[in-house]
Formats: structure tokens, C-alpha cells, sequence
């Protein structure tokens, strides 16, 4: 169970009307594609998955990508990357900033379109490149992904009829077309937790929060993962940038300290400042969930 359950973050909150056109405009975009790019965030890989996503996506191929790997240590994803292979799924992890791992995204996706075209074959029907789009919730690196896979090549515009306008495909290959424009996934909404999670990592979009709550729940998850997994996160992350040791603080005690110390006691630029720091990887490579928190990995 979550460590920000304590909480109560309902102070956490979205626009239906914006959850309802994501949505809708993501439902449409899978209606034209044989493979879904999941795109998620290395430092929250479960909590930036969407419980109704395979639903969305039915019989359609899907790759997982696990973006941001650049911002957990090297022991934190070899972790993952194992707990993922007992659920049975294949992560491909990628810096898309920076283009690592892309090439064996590419690679999965074109696979996918052996097959695709094998199934053709076999109802007479000709071979062709296999359609695909890359999803995922707000800020977890999809344009960069996009961009990274699109290289220097030229977008091209195909017109197809039932497609609309402002959906182009382009070209990667004689195997693929990428559609190109991510799809968001719109936010789950019940899920407190993880609503708070992807609040810290800035990957929940135009949704309002308390950054006071927010901050101190990060400085809790902090101390709970240095308790039970020190080995998955840098050493006394917070004493190195803010020659503040947080043992013996609550989260919400640290950020009035933090703030006394650095901040002339203002509290909500110190929250602000603490989440700043933290996306901007200045605090070091934290991950927000580990393996073990997770059923079946006990
Ligand atoms: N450190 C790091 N930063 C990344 C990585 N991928 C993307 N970014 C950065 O994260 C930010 C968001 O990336 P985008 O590609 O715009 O994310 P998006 O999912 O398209 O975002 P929305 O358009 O808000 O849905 C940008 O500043 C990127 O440079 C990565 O692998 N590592």
C-alpha cells in the first residue's frame, strides 16, 4: 500500500472536460494502428500506466517502453527490468533525450509487422509497412521519442480516407509509419497514490495540486524507499544538496526545516524549489517505486 496514502490528496484535481477529449482522441488514434507504443516513466513505471489501457487497446500489438532511464541507477532498472520479465512482459528502457535504446524500439515495432503481414499473406492480402503510434501520460518524453525515431527524415503527409486531417503518418521505413502525434493518456483518476507520484515527476498535465503536500509526500516516499531499498537510491541524497539531514524528520518537518534553513522560512517556495530539483535530477537518481512495493514481488 502507498506511503502518501496518509495524505488525502484530494487536493489533486482535473478537468473532466479535458479527460473527456484525451480520451476520445486517443480512442480514435488506436483505431488506426497495429502497434501502441506505451511510452512510461522510468522513475514511476507502474504508476504511469493506465488500468484501462489494454482494454483501449484490445488485440493491437503493444511495445513497453520505459523512458527516463538516465534518472534511476543502473541497479534500480536491472531490478525492474527482472520484475517485469516474471510478470512476463519484455521493457525496452530508453534516454529518448539523448536516443539510447530508440533503435531496439524500432526494431520491436517492425517485428510486429512480420506478423502482421504473414496474417495478410495467408487471406491473399498484399504486404504492408505496420502502423504505429506512440501514447502515454503528459511529460514521460513521447515528442522526444518521436522526434528521436523521425531522425532527420522529412515528415511525410498521407492523405487516407476515414483519417483525420491533422493526423499525418511518416515513414520510417519500407516496415513502418508512425503516426505523428503522441497519444495522451488521459489521467486515472481514483488512484490517489499514484495521482501524487506523477504530480512530483510533473507528469500529470494540467491537473492542480497543493505543492506543500506534494513536496512533503516526496520527502516521505524518499525516507520509506532509503528504509527498506537503500542499495536503489543515491546515498543521503538530501544532506549532499541541502546540508540538511532529514533523519528524524517527517516529510512535512523536513520541509519546514529545509525551509528555515535555506528558504527564510517560506515554506511554498521551498516546496516548489524541492520539486524543481528533484525533476531536474539535481537531488540524484530517485526512483519513486521499487519492484518490491508491488504484488507478487514480496
Ligand atoms: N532526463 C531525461 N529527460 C527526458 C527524456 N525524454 C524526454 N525528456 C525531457 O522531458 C521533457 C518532456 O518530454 P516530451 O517529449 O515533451 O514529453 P511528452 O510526453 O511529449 O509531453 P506532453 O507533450 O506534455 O504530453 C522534455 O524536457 C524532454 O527533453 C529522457 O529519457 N531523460
Amino acid at each position: 500500500m502507498g506511503i502518501t496514502q496518509n495524505y488525502k490528496l484530494n487536493t489533486i484535481q482535473w478537468y473532466p472536460g479535458h479527460i473527456a477529449k484525451a480520451e476520445k482522441q486517443l480512442k480514435e488514434q488506436l483505431k488506426l494502428v497495429d502497434v501502441v507504443l506505451e511510452v512510461r516513466d522510468a522513475r514511476i513505471p507502474v504508476s504511469t500506466h493506465h488500468p484501462q489501457l489494454q482494454e483501449w487497446i484490445g488485440n493491437k500489438s503493444r511495445v513497453l517502453v520505459i523512458n527516463r532511464f538516465d534518472m534511476i541507477l543502473p541497479q534500480t532498472k536491472q531490478a525492474w527490468i527482472n520484475w517485469f520479465k516474471r510478470q512476463g512482459e519484455v521493457p525496452y528502457y530508453t534516454n529518448a533525450q539523448h536516443g539510447q535504446g530508440v533503435p531496439a524500439v524500432l526494431k520491436a515495432a517492425q517485428a510486429e509487422g512480420v506478423q502482421l503481414n504473414e496474417r495478410r499473406k495467408s487471406r491473399g492480402m498484399l504486404p504492408r509497412p505496420v502502423r504505429a503510434v506512440v501514447i502515454g501520460f503528459p511529460n514521460v518524453g513521447k515528442s522526444a521519442l518521436i522526434n528521436r525515431i523521425l531522425g532527420k527524415r522529412v515528415v511525410e503527409s498521407a492523405a487516407r480516407p476515414g483519417v483525420t486531417r491533422s493526423l499525418r503518418w511518416v515513414r520510417i521505413s519500407d516496415e513502418l509509419e508512425l503516426l505523428d502525434a503522441p497519444g495522451v493518456i488521459p489521467l486515472k483518476l481514483q488512484n490517489q497514490d499514484a495521482a501524487v507520484k506523477l504530480a512530483i515527476c510533473d507528469d500529470i498535465g494540467d491537473a492542480s495540486y497543493d505543492n506543500q503536500l506534494v513536496a512533503a509526500a516526496f520527502l516521505d516516499i524518499i525516507s520509506y524507499l532509503e528504509a527498506v531499498a537503500p542499495e536503489l537510491l543515491p546515498k543521503q541524497a538530501l544532506n549532499e544538496r541541502y546540508k540538511l539531514d532529514p533523519t528524524e524528520h517527517t516529510g512535512e518537518g523536513y520541509l519546514h526545516a529545509l525551509a528555515e534553513h535555506r528558504y527564510k522560512g517560506d515554506v511554498e517556495r521551498t516546496a516548489r524549489q524541492l520539486l524543481t530539483d528533484y525533476r531536474k535530477g539535481f537531488l540524484g537518481q530517485i526512483p519513486l517505486e521499487i519492484p518490491t512495493q508491488f504484488s507478487g514481488d514480496e
